[in-house]
């Protein structure tokens, strides 16, 4: 696949990486792109003839009236317009699965998997796409889904397109290159990236088979949280957000048949196109996709006494109506110091009004000595009582308390306002671990009047 290189490397706002790729930085920002210089429209967004005989196309984020701290879109300048395309079709929906999730009861037991198994036959991003269940209605553009992937090949000659929601992807095994109609972007586990809603896009892998997460939120889009009293910087700095800069197809090479794949209302479409919907020469708008690289977050936390609550360590959030509540947090457990006197320093013992799926990237976590692996995952739903296992629970009571370094994993939690409803295929899964209400057996009472 060619693309041609963009005047966004001589932007001062692009960013050279390691990997060669050109990035155009910041959380929300107007970003604006052209692979050919004057390809974008000067002063207005829809001319009468735009620039190089492009098409001119406004894809929309939120409602055209939403105010504007939420209004997304974005224009882009294309080849073809997306509209050249004959009906899609229904086609197979694997594993994948969408909320309203009815297949099994909602349950309340603390459920724990080991790592999905790679592919056996051969499969792409989309092929590989194995639903663990989520909330709300899709149609109703509420709630999330939680999946999971693996892959051993890249999608080739098809791409994807999801109308139900944005793609929150968590690698955990493999590089992938994900491109898009805005651009290629390169993620790597302890990376995040991001599709909005309703871009085009397909995924290669860089180094093998490859494996991870994916939130995929129906509700409004993931932004970044308030900070309050901690102040002007913190958390995710809205710098580190990645979004990419216009790299086209050729299009002489790509005069051939392609599947665009949609999931929509919970369902897989396709249509075949006779050309590449990544034909995007320019661009400019704020509805885009983005890597983050998980080491910049800066993590807060306790220098006195006591574990402070998780939202502390809240990258990204998609907020509901309710003010404080989200649709989902997206919360990483990355490496810092514990430095707390007189606590308890992991987790608490606790039942949340929120529901937990936790995922684990690489080495382990603070509150279980053993069983949750890296691919793995763990669902501590509405009001279950969770929290270290025994083991942890019996260390970290009797440590010794000097300044602790936690650099041994990196965890993650999408934490959701309404239970999780699993699918069948993940209550029946041979990698969901049996017993595990066994890690809180033998917490013996030591009470004594
Ligand atoms: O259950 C978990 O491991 C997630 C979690 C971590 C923490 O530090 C405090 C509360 C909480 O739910
Ligand atoms: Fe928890």
């Amino acid at each position: 696949m060619s693309s041609h290189s963009t005047a966004g490397e001589e932007s001062e706002q692009a960013l050279k990486t390691a990997a060669g790729l050109s990035y155009s930085p910041g959380f929300g920002n107007e970003h604006v792109s052209e692979a050919v210089p004057g390809a974008l429209p000067v002063g207005r967004n829809s001319p009468q003839r735009a620039p190089l005989g492009l098409y001119a196309e406004q894809l929309s984020g939120s409602a055209f009236t939403e105010p504007r701290h939420a209004n997304r879109r974005t224009w882009l300048y294309r080849a073809r317009p997306s509209a050249d395309h004959p009906p899609f079709h229904r086609i197979g929906n694997g594993l994948l699965r969408s909320a309203p999730f009815t297949e099994v009861e909602p349950d309340p037991n603390r459920l724990r998997w080991s790592a999905l198994p790679l592919p056996e036959e051969p499969t792409d991003f989309v092929d590989g796409l194995y639903t663990v269940g989520g909330n709300g209605n899709v149609l109703e553009r509420s709630g999330m889904g939680v999946h999971l992937y693996r892959a051993d090949r890249s999608m080739k000659d098809r791409f994807f397109c999801d109308s139900d929601g944005e793609l929150l992807v968590v690698p955990e095994l493999g590089g992938l290159l994900l491109r898009t109609e805005l651009g290629p972007l390169r993620v790597e586990p302890g990376h995040i990236a991001l599709i909005p809603r309703g871009l085009r896009f397909l995924v290669e892998l860089l180094d093998g088979p490859a494996r991870g997460y994916v939130c995929e939120n129906y509700g409004q889009p993931f932004q970044l949280p308030e900070l309050g009293p901690i102040g002007a910087n913190g958390l995710a700095n809205p710098r580190d957000f990645l979004a990419p800069v216009a790299a086209y197809e050729d299009r002489e090479v790509r005069e051939r048949q392609v599947e665009v794949v949609n999931k929509f209302g919970g369902n897989l479409w396709a249509a075949a196109h006779d050309h590449s919907p990544l034909d995007v020469v320019a661009w400019h708008g704020n509805h885009v996709p983005y890597v983050y690289d998980l080491t910049r977050f800066n993590v807060m936390g306790s220098i006195s006494f006591d574990h402070p609550d998780p939202s502390i360590f809240t990258v990204l959030t998609s907020p509901t109506d309710t003010p404080g509540l989200a649709n989902v947090d997206f919360v990483v457990f990355a490496p810092r110091w514990l430095v707390g006197e007189d606590t308890f320093r992991p987790p608490y013992f606790h039942r949340n009004v929120m529901s937990e799926f936790m995922g684990l990237i690489k080495g382990a976590y603070d509150a279980k000595a053993e069983g949750f692996v890296p691919g793995g995952a763990s669902l501590h739903n509405m009001m279950s009582a969770h929290g270290p296992d025994r083991e942890t629970f019996d260390r970290a009571s009797a440590a010794e308390l000097g300044p602790q370094k936690v650099d041994d994993g990196l965890a993650f939690m999408f934490e959701t306002r309404w239970p999780v409803v699993t699918t069948r295929h993940a209550m029946d899964a041979g990698h969901r671990q049996g017993g595990y209400d066994e890690v809180w057996q033998g917490l013996e009472t030591h009470f004594r009047q």
